[in-house]
């Protein structure tokens, strides 16, 4: 058994096509392709079709940053469900901190974006966490239950079996300083217990990953906590070396 089920690298406005090559190259010679950790490599869209091309093998799939809900149609710079499908893309990230400060990804926003990908039989990476001011005040299962609720107000049992939660406390992203492995289970214990009550025997199964800082030296001991299934990887994807020892530490 692995340590962990899922890795997904999410290189945020970063990466080249040269990086695409030499990461699925990386990974190729790493990860045997029939380990039970799946790994996704989630580039910008621009090199999503490269990625696509190297990595289109068991064992690594591709994964989008982000969708718009609309099936189509007068959507400036934005980029369809349909459109990911065609490159083969299997997960796509929601709600990340950074699209909810910046560019208007509010809850109903989210929400939508979910119930689109999951309907179109896509994985959706449901990006939750609070900020630093709301975790200094003791609120982040306040903040962090509200984000679920909003975000699977409309999914079906069915819907529901596409979606991955991911952890990402916003103090931790890209700062250097990582939850404990004891602060996050605690957190992803109680992300269980609401998947369970909300979706039934599926929301035993729903992945819940931890992002924030995790690094090929503290990724073995988050892995090993009951209730943290992988992680969303930032900083570390983007080094072949470091996103290599990461995966390893989830196969175990
Ligand atoms: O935001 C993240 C992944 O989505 C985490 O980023 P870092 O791993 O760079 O902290």
């Amino acid at each position: 058994m692995a340590n962990a089920s899922l890795v997904i690298g999410n290189w945020k406005m970063n990466g080249s096509q040269a990086l695409t090559r030499s990461m699925a190259d990386a990974l190729r010679a790493a990860v045997p392709s029939c380990g039970d950790t799946k790994v996704v490599v989630c580039p910008p869209y621009t090199l999503l079709a490269e990625l696509t091309r190297h990595c289109y093998y068991d064992g690594i799939a591709v994964g989008a940053q982000n969708v718009n809900a609309n099936e189509n149609g007068a959507h400036t710079g934005e980029v369809s469900l349909t459109m990911l499908k065609e490159l083969a893309v299997e997960y796509v990230i929601v709600g990340h901190s950074e699209r909810r400060a910046m560019y208007g990804d509010d809850n109903s926003a989210v929400a939508a974006k979910v119930t689109a990908v999951t309907q179109a039989k896509l994985n959706a990476v449901l990006c939750v966490g609070e900020d630093k001011q709301q975790y200094d005040a003791g609120n982040t299962w306040q903040v962090v239950e509200q984000q679920l609720q909003a975000a699977c107000a409309e999914l079906t049992p069915e819907q529901a079996a596409k979606l991955v939660v991911a952890y990402e406390p916003i103090w931790a992203i890209g700062t250097g300083e990582t939850a404990t492995p004891a602060q996050a289970e605690e957190v992803h214990a109680n992300i269980r217990q609401w998947l369970v009550k909300r979706f039934a025997a599926i929301g035993e199964k729903i992945e819940i990953l931890y992002g924030g800082s995790v690094k090929a030296d503290n990724a073995a001991e988050l892995f090993a906590q009951q209730h943290i299934d992988g992680g969303l990887i930032g900083g570390a994807s983007l080094k072949e070396d470091q996103f290599v020892a990461i995966v390893q530490a989830a196969q175990g």
